[in-house]
């Protein structure tokens, strides 16, 4: 299937979840992550859900990486120039929910890519090579084109991966993971 074709199917998948299969999935997906080999790392991305659009809560994860003292490192999206900038999570960190709807760092210690060596990617879908779909603005690809190629993505999921996504361009970034409520997909 086609990306936008994608992107229109997956919306509706998940704006038939309720807020009990949200929460349900979302901490068997956290306690898939503690299978990974991921766990000898110290920096690790990830995004904060937005609601509306009923992406996973990855508050579970975080409270496992907060348990294991890792170091969190959580984004702000630049929509004019389609750019993130990072910044560590910390107890002094303020959250506020952009226009839309991303809950994102006020300001804080930013972080360089290049400390960041796993990260939690949101999509709408994926293939069973790992190629994933977005909201199609491209921040994700950008970002980690820019990630040390070593660097772990794990995308998470609430639903099994499509066949094959037919319009997948050179600078799509592949996934080295994808975790569902089913299990964990290596790629
Ligand atoms: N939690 C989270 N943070 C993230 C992403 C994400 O997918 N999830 N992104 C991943 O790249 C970037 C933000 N990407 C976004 C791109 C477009 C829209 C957007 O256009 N929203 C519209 C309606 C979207 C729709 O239904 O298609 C809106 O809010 O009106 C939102 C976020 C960076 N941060
Ligand atoms: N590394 C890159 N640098 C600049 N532009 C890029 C890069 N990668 C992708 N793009 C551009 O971003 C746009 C959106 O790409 P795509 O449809 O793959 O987004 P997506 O993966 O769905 O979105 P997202 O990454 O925001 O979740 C495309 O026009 C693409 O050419």
């Amino acid at each position: 299937m086609l990306k936008a074709d994608l992107r229109t199917k997956y919306k509706a998948l998940r704006k038939q979840l309720t807020f009990d299969e949200i929460m349900n999935d979302s901490l068997i997906i956290a306690n898939h992550c503690i299978d990974l080999p991921i766990w000898d790392k110290t920096y690790f991305h990830l995004f904060l859900p937005i609601e509306k659009q009923k992406e996973i809560n990855t508050e579970f994860i975080l409270q496992i990486l907060a348990g294991r003292d890792k170091e969190i490192v959580i984004s702000k999206s630049n929509f004019e120039d389609l750019s993130m900038t990072h910044y560590l999570l910390t107890d002094n960190t303020t959250i506020k929910v952009n226009s839309y709807g991303i809950p994102e760092p006020v300001d804080g210690i930013e972080v360089p890519i290049n400390k960041i060596e796993v990260i939690f990617v949101p999509l709408l879908a994926y293939d069973k090579k790992g190629n994933r779909v977005g909201y199609g603005k491209g921040f994700y690809d950008k970002f980690l084109s820019k990630c040390k190629t070593e660097s772990i993505k794990i995308g998470l999921s609430y639903f099994d991966p499509e066949d094959v996504i037919d319009d997948i361009q050179d600078n799509d970034i592949k996934l080295d993971y994808c975790i569902t409520p089913f299990g964990v997909i290596k790629f």
